[in-house]
């Protein structure tokens, strides 16, 4: 029996702009405590669609829901709240500040009494940050940067945590560490939902993969078989592909 999904949506249409849908109708269901990858060429609406999810692109029509709870209009800042966290690509941290007062203000959202507690649960799963609890955010690494824009968003003990392309500018060995926070984050409980570039890794961690082209989902199904699958080039280089051209 499949337990009912922590993230679904259902026919979502989105877009900046309201004549310019750029996800097209997509049914997705995350299932709790999973972690799926979303693939896709350059351009195919992954970015769009997991904004939208957060509450940051319009919804042009069909529904989003967070477990049971239709959360279609429901602003980004109360989908924190309620259990859902994002971790865009950019500006996820504040980089003049130390990564205690970056933990610290985040925390802000949280029943005074609970603040302390949730930061040490915090730093307990990323002992690299721990270490350093007074450096400048700005000083770290890409992959430590990642790490505290993930710290962050995990402060609120969210149900569901979305990254943008965490690995996007990091060398292959910071984008092990970041897989590898992800794979421990996923093993506490967290359902994640990862939109990547870099395809191999995502699949080597992801329990399941969707693949997005033009606003559609063209592939859906487990994340591991996939990484050998033929036609995964193909889905990557759309209609370039059906016309024979060379990759
Ligand atoms: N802020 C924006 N305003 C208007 N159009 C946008 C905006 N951001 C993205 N788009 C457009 O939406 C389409 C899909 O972009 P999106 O970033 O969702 O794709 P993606 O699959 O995440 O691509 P990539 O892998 O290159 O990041 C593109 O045509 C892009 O130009």
């Amino acid at each position: 029996m499949n337990a009912s999904p922590v993230l679904s949506t259902k026919a979502l249409v989105a877009g900046y702009e309201r004549d310019l849908p750029i996800v097209k109708g997509v049914d997705f269901a995350l299932a709790p405590g999973g972690f799926t990858t979303i693939l896709g060429p350059n351009g195919a609406g992954k970015s769009t669609f997991v904004k939208a999810m957060a509450g940051l692109v319009p919804v042009h029509s069909g529904s989003i829901a967070l477990g049971d709870r239709d959360i279609t209009k429901v602003p980004a800042h109360e989908l924190i709240r309620a259990g859902l966290a994002f971790v865009p690509q950019n500006d996820n941290i504040f980089a003049s500040l130390g990564i205690d007062e970056n933990l610290r203000l985040c925390a802000g959202i949280l029943p005074a009494g609970r603040r302390a507690e949730r930061i040490e649960a915090v730093y307990a799963l990323f002992p690299d940050l721990a270490h350093r609890r007074s450096m400048i955010a700005g000083a770290l690494s890409g992959g430590q940067r990642q790490m505290l824009a993930t710290a962050r968003a995990l402060l609120v003990e969210p149900q569901v945590i979305i990254l943008d392309e965490p690995s996007a500018g990091l060398s292959p060995k910071l984008v092990g560490e970041v897989f590898a926070t992800l794979t421990r984050i996923n093993a506490a409980g967290v359902a994640i939902l990862l939109v990547e570039q870099n395809v191999r890794a995502a699949l080597a961690v992801a329990h399941t993969a969707l693949v997005l082209a033009d606003g559609h989902i063209v592939h859906e199904g487990p994340a591991a078989p996939l990484a050998d699958d033929p036609r995964l080039g193909e889905m990557f280089l759309g209609r370039h592909a059906a016309q024979g051209e060379p990759a």
